[in-house]
């Protein structure tokens, strides 16, 4: 269905060298308020790489990136505080509480301190860690920290929401959650840019499936389309579009390379 609105981001032939080699070889994506986009791609892709230019991490590239109708290169701390970005591999305060990092975070953000308190409180309660409002963070489980990093990418209810595998770490239940969450999130016209390698995860939250391969879009599709193709799973399908579809014998070599 051709889409009538106006997106809420744009990316126009992006592009990104480190020294020599072509990280990202003129990426082209119109995305939509109220979609679920899930990136997808093998290691060292350019997944990451895409994902520091959204946020404004990386601020050398060629082509533009448009949010909000605005280019990222004209104001990036104002687009910043309009994004909510859950990284792959954050370091977290873990000498402060949940409460006092998230405070933190709301203030970056331009939040009162009531309103972050309620909010921080609710959400950690949401996501089942109440009780651990203000205990010190270096006591907590992975899965723990995850969800707090997970809050304090959404704390300030932004229209755009990036998450680079955020699911890292969490128990089946949060996962269920989590994934409910970014259904419900989209519905109230948020746009989510989900990068994964949770094939089946990918599969089901996302309106629009996009798999990069050396820096290329190499598919961009619902998962309805990219199955036209005749594979029936994300896994199949990715695995023959990267190069593996004569079954993956990396698994022997390894075991080989052993004897
Ligand atoms: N700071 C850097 N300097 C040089 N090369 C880099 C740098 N950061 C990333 N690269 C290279 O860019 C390519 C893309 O990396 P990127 O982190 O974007 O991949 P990815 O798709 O996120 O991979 P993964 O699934 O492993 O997280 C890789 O070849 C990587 O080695």
């Amino acid at each position: 269905m051709e889409n009538t609105q106006q997106p809420i981001i744009s990316i126009k032939n992006l592009r990104k060298n480190y020294g020599e080699k072509q990280v990202l070889k003129g990426i082209n994506l119109d995305i939509y308020p109220g979609q679920v986009i899930g990136y997808i791609g093998p290691n060292g892709a350019g997944k990451s790489t895409t994902v520091k230019i959204l946020t404004g991490l990386i601020s050398e590239f060629e082509g533009d990136v448009f949010m909000y109708d605005q280019n990222i290169k004209d104001d990036i701390i104002s687009i910043k505080s309009q994004i909510g970005y859950v990284p792959e591999n954050a370091e977290i305060y873990d000498v402060l509480t949940p409460l006092e990092y998230l405070d933190f975070i709301g203030k970056l953000y331009g939040m009162e301190e009531d309103e972050i308190a309620t909010r921080a409180t609710k959400l950690l309660t949401a996501f089942g860690i109440g009780a651990n409002a203000d205990q010190r963070m270096d006591t907590f489980s992975k899965g723990m920290r995850q969800k707090v990093l997970l809050i304090s990418g959404i704390i300030h209810n932004p229209k755009i929401i990036i998450l680079d595998e955020p699911l890292s770490g969490l128990d089946a239940n949060a996962v269920i959650m989590v994934k409910e969450l970014i259904s419900l999130m989209a519905k109230e016209g948020k746009t989510i840019f989900y990068c994964s390698h949770m094939m089946d995860v990918v599969e089901k939250v996302s309106d629009r499936i996009l798999l990069i391969n050396n820096g290329e879009i190499v598919a961009n599709g619902t998962f309805e389309e990219l199955k036209a193709g005749g594979d029936q799973t994300l896994e199949k399908i990715f695995a023959k579009l990267t190069g593996k579809e004569e079954g993956n014998k990396d698994a022997a070599d390894v075991l080989s390379a052993l004897n």
